[in-house]
């Protein structure tokens, strides 16, 4: 077995390492880093500061990493998020009792009762969208996605009626900023000792926006944890009308470990965890998919004729029925979640020595996996693997080629894998339904114009998901 030592890695000074070649632009250091990726064959070390990283590029270190019991506890970059008890950063001792509880939250009856919230809030863009068409000029599509996903989010976690609080929308998006400020201070080394942070005006504006966030929710969930207490007490059944959206935190206010309540700072942290994964992952997906349709007619044309054939009218409500059947779409989602995976890098810590590639690793390193990167691979995609080509994912196609599992995971994978993957495939697929059953999308940018991206959290295009719209006549 040879040691870490033996892992080869861009040149390291002294102190710094090689955090050098990460300074500049967002956008710099995430083509520097998928470089780095593309250079070392299978495995790299890379130190940074007094961190040290091991990169990983093989589909079977990946998928070992992913399940092994010795590195199921996240990166410490995960702990700029602030929910140490979210399952997103949880350490993963807590986190097996927290996923236990949670997965029912995530069930198919809860996530089909979700789904006449979403077709509100992606009406309800559409509806906002009719400026843009008005106007008749190119804009960024994120805006709009973004407010949308909120919308739908805060509405299945606090309360499905949420939309008509104005007040309560327009704090949702502080979350973007928040999450914009944790974002930054993960690919800046300076910005990873919290002393040094807390000396930024950023670390200033996150406390404020933190606590105007508490501020407003707090009292939501203290008021529905009386009521839900209220209705305990009177005996009042429940009606148990599937369509009724049971939305998460009167799920949590219900949960029960080793026979007592969860405490409302563990709801808040999950309630956040949620609000936070949920909303900037699927926005930022919604933008790229109508990006990409909007750049290959005959791709957005073949959506449009399925969502003819599966809706008998315009009007004709969307239903977990009407979206199963939407299998091209599927198709389209899915291409661009490899070529735009929005939750680009994640990271795993080692928790005891382990065996990997040959080498011993010891407890301590920080191991990061590019989904990116996998996803554009030729040797795993083929030459056209930067092409957009939503026919790779025909059931048919991809099951004959065997694709390795960590070709294609934009959901992670292993026991911490997404837990809100179905959650967002519904809420993706009646977002795109809605857009093009009014729109019709095209789009001065190419491909080759979206090859500038940074990495912050999520994976942003520095052009932006700039698009134009007309109405369809049917
Ligand atoms: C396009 C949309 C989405 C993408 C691409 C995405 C991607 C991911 C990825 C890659 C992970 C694994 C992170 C890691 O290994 O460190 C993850 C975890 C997670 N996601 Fe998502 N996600 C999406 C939407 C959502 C939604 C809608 C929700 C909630 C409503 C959600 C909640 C979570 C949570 C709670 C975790 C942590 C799971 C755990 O550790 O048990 N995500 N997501």
């Amino acid at each position: 077995q040879r040691t870490l030592q033996g892992i080869d890695g861009p040149k390291a000074y002294p102190i710094i390492g090689s955090a050098h070649l990460l300074l500049g632009s967002e956008e710099r250091s995430f083509s520097v880093v998928c470089a780095l990726y593309s250079k070392y064959d299978k495995i790299f070390q890379i130190r940074l500061g007094p961190k040290n990283f091991l990169g990983l590029s093989d589909p079977d270190l990946i998928q070992e990493v992913l399940h092994s019991p010795s590195c199921q506890n996240k990166a410490f970059f995960y702990r700029f998020l602030e929910v140490d008890y979210g399952l997103i950063s949880s350490r993963y001792v807590d986190w097996k009792v927290y996923r236990k509880m949670l997965n029912p939250a995530f069930n198919q009856r809860i996530l089909i009762s979700f789904i006449s919230i979403f077709s509100r809030a992606a009406e309800r863009m559409v509806k906002r969208m009719a400026e843009e068409e008005k106007q008749g000029h190119v804009f960024d599509l994120l805006h709009y996605t973004t407010q949308s996903t909120m919308e739908m989010v805060c509405a299945s976690s606090l309360k499905s009626d949420i939309m008509d609080d104005p007040k309560t929308m327009g704090i949702c998006s502080d979350f973007e900023k928040i999450t914009s400020i944790m974002g930054s201070r993960v690919l800046n080394v300076l910005l990873h000792s919290d002393l040094l942070f807390a000396l930024t005006p950023r670390y200033w504006e996150l406390q404020k926006l933190t606590q105007r966030l508490r501020d407003t929710f707090s009292p939501i969930f203290l008021k529905r944890r009386a009521e839900l207490q209220q209705q305990r007490a009177e005996l009042e059944d429940e009606t148990d009308d599937y369509r009724k959206p049971m939305v998460f935190l009167d799920q949590l206010l219900n949960m029960q470990r080793n026979s007592a309540e969860l405490s409302i700072e563990e709801i808040e942290c999950h309630l956040y965890t949620i609000l936070g994964a949920g909303t900037e992952t699927t926005a930022s997906q919604v933008a790229y998919i109508l990006l990409l349709l909007a750049m290959h007619p005959e791709v957005q044309e073949r959506v449009w004729e399925e969502i003819r054939f599966v809706y008998d009218t315009d009007a004709q409500e969307i239903t977990y029925e009407t979206l199963t059947r939407q299998l091209y779409l599927e198709q389209v989602i899915k291409e661009s979640l490899r070529l735009f995976p929005v939750a680009p890098v994640i990271g795993r810590e080692t928790t005891e020595p382990m065996s990997l590639g040959g080498y011993t690793i010891p407890a301590g390193v920080t191991l990061l996996i590019n989904i990116f990167h996998m996803h554009r691979r030729k040797d795993l995609w083929g030459e056209g693997a930067d092409s957009f080509d939503p026919d790779r994912f025909d059931p048919l196609i991809y099951k004959s080629q065997k694709q390795h599992p960590c070709s294609f995971f934009p959901f992670g994978g292993g026991p911490r894998n997404c837990i809100g993957y179905r959650y967002s495939m519904f809420a993706m697929k009646t977002m795109v339904t809605q857009v093009l059953r009014r729109y019709k999308l095209s789009t001065p940018l190419t491909l080759d114009s979206t090859q500038r991206l940074s990495f912050a959290v999520t994976l942003k295009l520095s052009v932006g998901h700039m698009i134009k719209i007309e109405p369809r006549h049917t």
